[in-house]
């Protein structure tokens, strides 16, 4: 076996914005290489991708709550997740904001990686928000910023999810050395952050693309400018009611107690 073959570990990315800002259309093409115009936008999205960073295989979980930042965005901000990127869109001056204030609750998390993702630079005589003002943003919240089109396949797309695949890892296992060290000195027999999600429904994402039933192979990998590479992905669509049975939407309330709204 390749040392490749053996996952270095698992995590998970919550993609948050305001609605129409292009977060399927990202996630989508991050996965597949490809721009799909229109989605269903009442559906749950759970996406697992395997990818090699930093010489380690590992699996990175997706998660695109379609809807959910509309009916309740605190609830959003409240997704357990190990990475966070928050999306708006250039020509949406509101969706900055709500970014804005999503970025402000998530930067109470303690060592919590996110990601400022300004969309739809394509749209450049549409224009409601400088770049310079997305990049203050992101100063001032400790995060990563890309200014990207989607539509246009700009590299940063893939930049800024394996820059925070790989920041969600060296956390995860900065974590996991501390709890471990804990554990020692507590003479405890197991480590405490092995985590377990269960997702009742699954869908292949060609049945979202084309209505078929199989997995889309990609068409090729992804550009070569990061220290990771593209592998056989999987998709699973899952239910609000399953993110919650899971815990999903939990975990980060009680880790946090984020209490502000939106
Ligand atoms: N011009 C342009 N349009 C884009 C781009 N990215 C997404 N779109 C379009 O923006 C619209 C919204 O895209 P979605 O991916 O559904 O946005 P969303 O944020 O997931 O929307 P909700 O599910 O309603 O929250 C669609 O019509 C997309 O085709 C982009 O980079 N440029």
């Amino acid at each position: 076996m390749k040392s490749e073959d053996k996952s270095a570990g698992r995590v998970r990315i919550a993609v948050l914005g305001k609605f129409n800002v292009g977060k399927s259309a990202l996630i989508v093409r991050y996965l597949t290489r490809r721009f799909i115009g229109e989605y269903r936008s009442n559906t749950d999205l759970l996406y697992l991708q395997a990818v090699v960073v930093k010489g380690s295989l590992m699996d990175v979980e997706i998660v695109d709550v379609s809807g959910e930042t509309r009916d309740s965005p605190l609830e959003a901000a409240q997704l357990a997740a190990d990475g966070v990127v928050v999306v708006y869109s250039i020509t949406d001056r509101e969706s900055f904001e709500y970014a804005q204030r999503v970025l402000e609750l998530l930067s109470t998390v303690p060592g919590l990686p996110t990601t400022l993702l300004a969309n739809k630079a394509d749209l450049a005589h549409l224009r409601a928000v400088k770049e310079s003002e997305g990049r203050a943003l992101a100063e001032t919240t400790n995060s990563a910023f890309y200014e990207v089109s989607v539509a246009e396949d700009s590299p940063g797309v893939y930049q800024a999810f394996e820059l925070l695949a790989s920041d969600c890892l060296t956390f995860l296992n900065n974590n996991n050395t501390l709890n471990s060290n804990n554990n020692n000195n507590n003479n405890a027999a197991n480590s405490t952050t092995t985590r377990t999600r269960k997702f009742s429904v699954t869908k292949m994402l060609g049945t979202l693309i084309s209505g078929k039933s199989s997995s889309p192979p990609p068409s090729s990998p992804p550009p070569s400018t990061s220290s990771c590479s593209w592998q056989q992905g999987t998709v699973k669509v899952c239910q609000k009611a399953d993110l919650y049975r899971s815990g999903m939407l939990q975990r980060r309330v009680k880790k946090t107690s984020i209490t502000a709204s939106l």
